[in-house]
């Protein structure tokens, strides 16, 4: 995902500051599963270096995920398994911060206004990635577009081409 920015842009600096003191450093090798489809996530990643592929089941790549993206956060939201599979995709190892879901959800009930910073936070984020799809989806379009325009500008050079010749 290109120009991913934290969900920590919502939050305030001691929320910010609770979230690296219950995080651990998790350090994933290339080819690594983080999320595994069909099974509960019980953390919540934030990637702080390196890349993650997002996978369907057949190993189709539906997105690429880095340093300040966000992984978790729909089986959060939604509360059932995953239905893609998230691998670190190398070069190097891919490093981020993982906070126990229960310690946030036990927080939310302690600190009902930090709930709401969070959930807002996951709500930028998540209509940010979708601006993203949709960007891609019409640059895909046009590029088909440009490539039908192309093949239908050879073709008819080529009948033009051939009626002209000897
Ligand atoms: N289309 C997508 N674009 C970017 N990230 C995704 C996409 N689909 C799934 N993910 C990430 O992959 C994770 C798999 O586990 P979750 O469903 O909990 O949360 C998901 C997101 O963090």
């Amino acid at each position: 995902m290109q120009n991913a920015r934290y969900i920590a842009a919502g939050l305030s600096d001691a929320d910010m500051l609770w979230l690296l003191s219950v995080g651990k450093l998790r350090v994933l090798r290339p080819g690594e599963t983080l999320v595994a489809s069909g099974k509960p996530v019980a953390d919540l990643f934030f990637v702080t270096d390196g890349r993650l592929e997002v996978r369907l089941d057949d190993g189709t790549r539906v997105a690429e995920l880095h340093h300040g993206d966000v992984v978790g956060e729909m089986s959060f939201v939604e509360r059932h398994s995953p239905l893609v599979s998230v691998v670190a995709a190398g070069p190097k190892p891919t490093e981020m911060l993982a906070i126990p879901r229960k310690l946030i959800l036990d927080r939310f009930e302690q600190e009902p206004v930090f709930a709401a910073r969070f959930y807002r936070a996951l709500a930028v984020f998540l209509s940010e990635r979708l601006r993203e799809t949709t960007a891609a989806v019409r640059a895909q379009a046009k590029s088909l577009r440009d490539d039908k325009a192309d093949k239908e500008a050879r073709a008819r050079f080529s009948r033009l081409f051939s009626k002209s010749g000897p």
